[in-house]
């Protein structure tokens, strides 16, 4: 079976040639934060482009996904990152260490918290992580400030400054749009002078079988029961142009979950959910590559695959 490796955070792929203009900054910023509170839609937001998937259930992201923000003055290559929780699963401690490691390999790091929510346990876990973390300038981000009125805002800022010591504190919204443009730059101040890391148009250096893949997912996640979303991983094993054509991509994926019983809710009445689920899966998969796709879902049982370190391996999670 072919898998992903989860990439670790800071290795592009090689250094561009020096760049002759002066004061050009570059390096790698990651967003942590507890699940949910906006991480994604913020590092797509600033990329301008869908590259991290979203949605409003916790523990999204599995990935340390790339994104890259090209400037005049910059280029800032953002690591999506897990949100950082207590371990309940071996998942869950593989995810943490993979935070973790990205936290110390970064040049700064923006902790989001979002406006409209208390400060709670797992905001103050966060930050004490991240003061241990000595060595990287945090940035602190008040997200999803359309959802809190400016009296809401102005205290959660004052709050958040309680946390811990950060270079800046910064209200944005990615919905909106209000302030991300102030969120780069703040990351942007914090990157060393050097070149450009990675070619001009360049938007994510994840492998497109990985987006793909996690497209599928989160269009499998939408509406099922809260204990599904853990359960439900997703491995490309296939993608390449229909023979002869030049304009139709074939995608076989697996579709993997824990438990036979998760299966048939999966696949819903007569395949009727699986196939709600291809179809938005296509569209997307089409939008992001720019080609027709034909796209072989198949969902396949693999026991308990959360707590087994075999088969995280085989679906890409390792160690
Ligand atoms: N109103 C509003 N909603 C937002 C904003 N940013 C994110 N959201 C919503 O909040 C939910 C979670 O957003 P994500 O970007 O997936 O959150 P995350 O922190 O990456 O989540 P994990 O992957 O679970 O760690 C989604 O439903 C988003 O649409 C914002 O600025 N305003």
């Amino acid at each position: 079976m072919r898998s992903e490796k989860a990439t670790s955070a800071a290795e592009p792929r090689e250094a561009m040639p020096a760049d002759p203009r002066t004061g050009f900054r570059s390096g790698f910023a990651c967003f942590v934060g507890r699940p949910n509170v906006g991480k994604s839609t913020l590092m797509n937001a600033l990329v301008g482009t869908k590259v991290a998937i979203t949605s409003d259930r916790p523990q999204t992201t599995r990935r340390a996904i790339r994104g890259i923000v090209h400037r005049p003055d910059a280029q800032l290559v953002i690591v999506d990152t897990p949100g950082l929780h207590k371990p309940r699963t071996l998942l869950g401690e593989r995810l943490d260490s993979l935070v973790r490691s990205t936290l110390t390999e970064v040049d700064v790091i923006g902790f989001c918290v979002p406006a409209d929510q208390p400060i709670g346990r797992g905001d103050r876990f966060i930050a004490r992580e991240l003061a241990n973390v000595r060595r990287t300038p945090v940035v602190a981000i008040v997200t999803k400030t359309d959802l809190a009125a400016p009296e809401q805002i102005a205290a959660q800022l004052l709050a958040v400054q309680e946390l811990g010591d950060f270079a800046d504190i910064v209200p944005c919204s990615a919905e909106s749009g209000f302030q991300v443009d102030v969120v780069a730059d703040l990351l942007i101040s914090h990157l060393p002078e050097g070149a450009a890391l990675y070619p001009e148009g360049d938007l994510t250096d994840e492998p497109e079988q990985v987006l793909v893949a996690e497209l599928v997912r989160e269009a499998a996640l939408e509406g099922v029961r809260d204990e599904l979303p853990h359960s439900i991983a997703v491995v490309v094993e296939e993608m390449a142009p229909r023979e002869g054509r030049d304009d139709l991509v074939d995608v076989y994926a697996h579709l993997f979950v824990e438990r036979p019983s998760q299966k048939g809710i999966i696949i819903g009445h007569r395949g009727s959910r699986l196939k709600a689920v291809g179809a938005k899966a296509r569209r997307q998969i089409e939008a992001l590559l720019g080609t027709k796709v034909y796209l072989d879902l198949h969902v396949k049982v693999a026991k308990d695959w959360q707590r087994d370190p075999k088969q995280l391996r085989r679906l890409g999670f390792y160690d």
